[in-house]
């Protein structure tokens, strides 16, 4: 079969709204061999390494797959929960408050899910269950405040694929960003202000933000550009000077260039510039992970005191917290607009999709579609 439809299809089934929140992904186990299963199908993508393909095929399963699988297991073992990756955590988390939030305003009229672009849950098996829920109307909530082709337009490639397997599509929303969103900025100021008041302010505050490779800004990625917008209108708000913060640029992977400054340079060098505490956050992250868990808070805190830092505080990805969920609902709410079900006319449709249902019936009798 081509093309996959629903066959339990129902006139009775009412027709509902789907938000469906995804992040990058993460490995199913911290072992290598769940690694490798995780690593190949990110790093075969298109839009996150941009080498022409039979040279990247060779590199990638000649080198890459058969080193790094066993380097990030071991990695990964070091943050992994009892319930599994901190990523799922807090994705899962998220998805089921900003759930709690919409069924207030939608009640059962809204199917909200969540799904990672790479390993599970699968963006087409998430689709799945929402299409035999009934979502006709869906809106896509990618958790990167900061448009990138490596994320945004990677998980929207991964939707077009699913879409063109599939028979009946829904109307369709996707946010690709929101870098600059109000509420995002003033949830974040609020974040680090609560962490000041609780845990002290230092000297310098570190916006670090996860690197792409120099030449996707060079031929016209925005990502560069809107790490820092991010940042500008975060320090505006908490009132910092241009010498109050820095951003940065961590994660490299591979030889070539990415984006500068890097984090860990930077943090090797600032105590002998005189800056000898610091306060780390990582804004385009909206979930702590691996890459903020152990490369920020571990390996980077390390170079900066073996540097002559005295002060290393890390203040956490929004994660589940209230304010992060306040802004992310009302994102959606924004980009949800128009698409309002009504909710009192349950009843009423449900006489005449009773009546569609029979229709059908006499017509092609033992066919539920
Ligand atoms: C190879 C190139 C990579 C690009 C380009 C890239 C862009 C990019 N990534 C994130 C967010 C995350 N990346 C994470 C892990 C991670 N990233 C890369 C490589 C690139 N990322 C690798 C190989 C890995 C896996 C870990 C490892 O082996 O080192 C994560 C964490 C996932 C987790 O499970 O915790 C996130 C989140 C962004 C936002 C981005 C571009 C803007
Ligand atoms: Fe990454
Ligand atoms: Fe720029």
């Amino acid at each position: 079969m081509r093309f996959k439809g629903s066959e339990s299809f129902s006139h009775r089934q009412p027709d509902k709204l789907g938000v469906l929140v995804t992040n990058l992904g993460t490995p199913d186990a911290p072992t290598p061999s769940a690694l490798r299963r995780y690593l190949a199908e990110f790093l075969s993508d298109p839009r996150v390494v941009e080498v022409p393909r039979p040279i990247w095929w060779l590199i990638l399963h000649g080198i890459i797959l058969r080193i790094r699988p066993r380097r990030s297991a071991k990695a990964y073992s070091g943050v992994w929960q009892p319930e599994g990756s901190p990523l799922l955590i807090h994705t899962a988390k998220q998805a089921e408050l900003i759930r709690d939030s919409l069924r207030e305003k939608y009640g059962h009229n809204i199917v909200v899910g969540f799904a990672m672009r790479y390993g599970n849950p699968s963006i087409s098996r998430v689709l799945d269950e929402m299409q035999e829920q009934g979502v006709r109307k869906l809106l896509v909530v990618p958790l990167y405040p900061q448009y990138s082709a490596s994320t945004s337009a990677s998980t929207f490639d991964a939707i077009a694929k699913d879409f063109m397997g599939r028979r009946w599509l829904p109307d369709f929303r996707f946010v690709s960003h929101y870098p600059d969103y109000p509420p995002y900025i003033e949830a974040m100021a609020r974040h680090i202000e609560a962490h000041w008041a609780n845990h002290g302010r230092n000297d310098k505050l570190i916006l670090s933000y996860h690197g792409v490779p120099l030449k996707y800004l060079q031929k016209g990625d925005p990502y560069h550009c809107e790490c820092h917008k991010t940042s500008r209108l975060l320090a505006e708000r908490l009132g910092l000077s241009g010498d109050d913060y820095l951003t940065t640029f961590q994660s490299r992977f591979g030889r070539e260039e990415w984006l500068k400054p890097y984090t860990d340079h930077t943090l090797k060098a600032l105590p002998g510039q005189g800056v000898k505490s610091i306060d780390v956050f990582c804004p385009g992250f909206s979930a702590d992970c691996l890459e903020t868990i152990e490369e920020i808070n571990e390996e980077n805190r390390e170079y900066f005191m073996e540097a002559g830092g005295q002060a290393f505080s890390y203040i956490p990805a929004l994660n589940a917290t209230p304010g992060h969920i306040e802004a992310l609902v009302k994102l959606i709410n924004e980009n949800l607009q128009g698409w309002t079900l009504p909710n009192n006319q349950a009843e009423a449709l449900d006489a005449r999709q009773q009546r569609a249902d029979e229709r059908r019936e006499a017509t092609y009798p033992g066919r539920t579609v």
